[in-house]
């Protein structure tokens, strides 16, 4: 997702702390200045009369962002705050927005305010990485870009249908599976797991597998390092003061640089693949996505007049940011629950095994036969829970929610770890436990206080094609190796929040031991 731009993108983005960059002194004092004008502009009554009540702390010099930049989570301080304050709150984030506590609150939003609270909120970020907004996931909403989505949306339902997806999954495990086995009883980083499995089939899912070698190197480079830190890392303060986009400054490059080295290889991928497109034969996302806007655009011209070629290479961009940002996270938080549980670990793993035997990988198919592994999945997702706050959403036009009024261009924050760890709903919601999402006569349970993937008109438009990768990987994973601890590292907390990871919830890296199962 450029999800994760989003999270980056949105009302979250005023950071003080900008990790490892020099802010020139001017800078600084003009920094300073804001901030005294902030907090002394900044009234105690939140967006207006009638508005959601404000959480404690708005008049100190930052407002609320202390809260997502202080040593404690974010969403654990604004969960404890939530409780008190009840089904909506204002917060100062460098300007108002409002957080959605309850489940009350979130499922009406979800539900009844589809429209209304379906936009993104901008910024320096959003707009540098989405080319001002010319893809799905940054977009603001309107009638252009709801022909986009659905665009997007067409796109990967057509391509990883019959047995495309698993195809591509198995050739990339296979060959990670040749390498891993070269590692087997050494330590083991996590990253050298997920980054090659996650990168390697979504770069083959948008590329093809004609593309050349390095381009899949240059996707990988960029989920490991660039793109994944400048999504799920430390703010820009030129988000939070734009006139700092014009101070140069070692993040503002660094910014720039990567989304140069995305935006590069993405159009000169979209060139290869227009001067060898074939009529006949869709290679992958790329081909997908060409023949898509081609065929709106000869057909309904008028409507589609819109659609650049900018449009299309950044929904590609949006599928790899998908990647960068919430698949990496969630498998390793997966991995990091399997380490952690081995008893779990081998549940799972002997549930897959007697669906699939020895001598083959896991297919899609078999995910269906055994309740288990779909809750395990689940279980998964819950406590990953990569969005905690959600990735905000903007109101596009002025509201009445839950009796408060909301003015157009309100940023929305979710408290989606106020569900996803309620004891309401959750009985123990710290241990692993797939078992929640089995019934009593032995189905799978679904359950309404499930967000993983967002809600309304912003939900995550690679959802089918999230889940099955899940699956396809750890089911993989741990049908081949067992997954066990570094000797020495036995009290090793694998689950604590990664502390150079702000606003996404994500273990940090850890080092494993891959035994070979059979
Ligand atoms: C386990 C993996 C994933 C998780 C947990 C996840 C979660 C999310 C979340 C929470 C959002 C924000 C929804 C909102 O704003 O309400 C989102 C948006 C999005 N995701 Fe995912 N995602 C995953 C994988 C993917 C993949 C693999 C793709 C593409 C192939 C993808 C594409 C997108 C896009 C394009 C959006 C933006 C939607 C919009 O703004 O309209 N995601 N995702």
């Amino acid at each position: 997702m450029v999800v994760s731009a989003a999270v980056g993108g949105g009302a979250v983005t005023g950071v003080f702390t900008v990790t490892g960059t020099t802010i020139a002194l001017g800078a600084t004092a003009l920094v300073l200045v804001v901030l005294l004008l902030l907090c002394l502009g900044g009234s105690s009554g939140g967006l207006g009369a009638e508005s959601p009540p404000v959480a404690p702390g708005e008049r100190c010099v930052s407002g609320h962002l202390g809260i997502m930049t202080g040593a404690q989570p974010s969403w654990i301080t604004l969960n404890r705050i939530g409780k008190e304050k009840g089904d909506v709150m204002s917060l100062k984030v460098g300007h108002w927005v409002i957080m959605l506590n309850t489940f009350a609150a979130i499922k009406d939003a979800a539900i009844n305010f589809v429209k209304e609270m379906g936009s993104r909120p901008t910024n320096y970020t959003t707009n540098l990485l989405s080319e001002n907004g010319k893809d799905i996931s940054l977009g603001e909403y309107s009638h252009d870009w709801l022909l986009l989505r659905e665009m997007g949306i067409k796109n990967l339902r057509e391509f990883t249908t019959n047995k495309r997806l698993e195809e591509v999954v198995h050739i990339i495990l296979n060959k990670l599976e040749e390498d891993l086995d070269k590692k087997e009883n050494q330590p083991v980083n996590v990253k050298d797991i997920t980054i090659p499995a996650t990168a390697g089939v979504l770069s083959h899912l948008c590329f093809g597998f004609d593309a050349d070698a390095s381009v899949h190197d240059r996707v990988a480079k960029l989920l490991s390092d660039g793109l994944f830190k400048y999504i799920v890392g430390p703010r820009l303060l030129a988000n939070f003061i734009p006139i700092l986009r014009f101070f140069p400054s070692n993040a503002l490059r660094e910014a720039q640089a990567t989304v140069n080295e995305l935006n590069g290889l993405l159009r000169s991928e979209m060139k290869r693949h227009q001067e060898s497109l074939d009529p006949d034969i869709t290679r992958d996302l790329m081909d997908g996505i060409i023949k898509c806007r081609n065929h709106a655009r000869e057909t309904e011209p008028d409507k589609y007049e819109f659609l650049t070629e900018t449009h299309a290479y950044q929904v590609i961009s949006n599928y790899l940011g998908g990647a960068a940002g919430a698949l990496v996270v969630a498998l390793q938080t997966g991995v990091a629950l399997f380490v952690s549980n081995p008893e779990q670990q081998e549940k799972f793993s002997a549930a897959v095994t007697s669906v699939v035997g020895e001598d083959r990988m896991p297919g899609l198919d078999d995910q269906e036969k055994s309740v288990y592994v779909r809750a395990t999945i689940e279980e998964i997702l819950r406590y990953a829970c990569i969005a905690p706050i959600s990735v905000p959403h903007k109101t596009s036009e002025d509201i009445t929610f839950r009796g408060f009024k909301i003015p157009a261009n309100t940023g929305i924050l979710v408290n989606f770890y106020g569900l996803h760890f309620n004891e309401e709903y959750w009985p123990e919601p710290f241990n692993f436990k797939p078992e929640r999402f089995i019934d009593e006569r032995g189905n799978f349970r679904s359950d309404e206080h499930m967000y993983p993937f967002g809600y309304g008109a912003r939900s995550c438009v690679g959802q089918p094609v999230a889940r099955q990768l899940m699956y396809l990987i750890l089911s993989w994973l741990t049908h081949r190796y067992a997954l066990c601890r570094v000797p020495g590292e036995e009290d090793r907390d694998l689950l604590q929040q990664d502390p150079d990871v702000q606003v996404v919830k994500a273990v940090p890296p850890f080092d494993l031991i891959l035994k070979r199962r059979f």
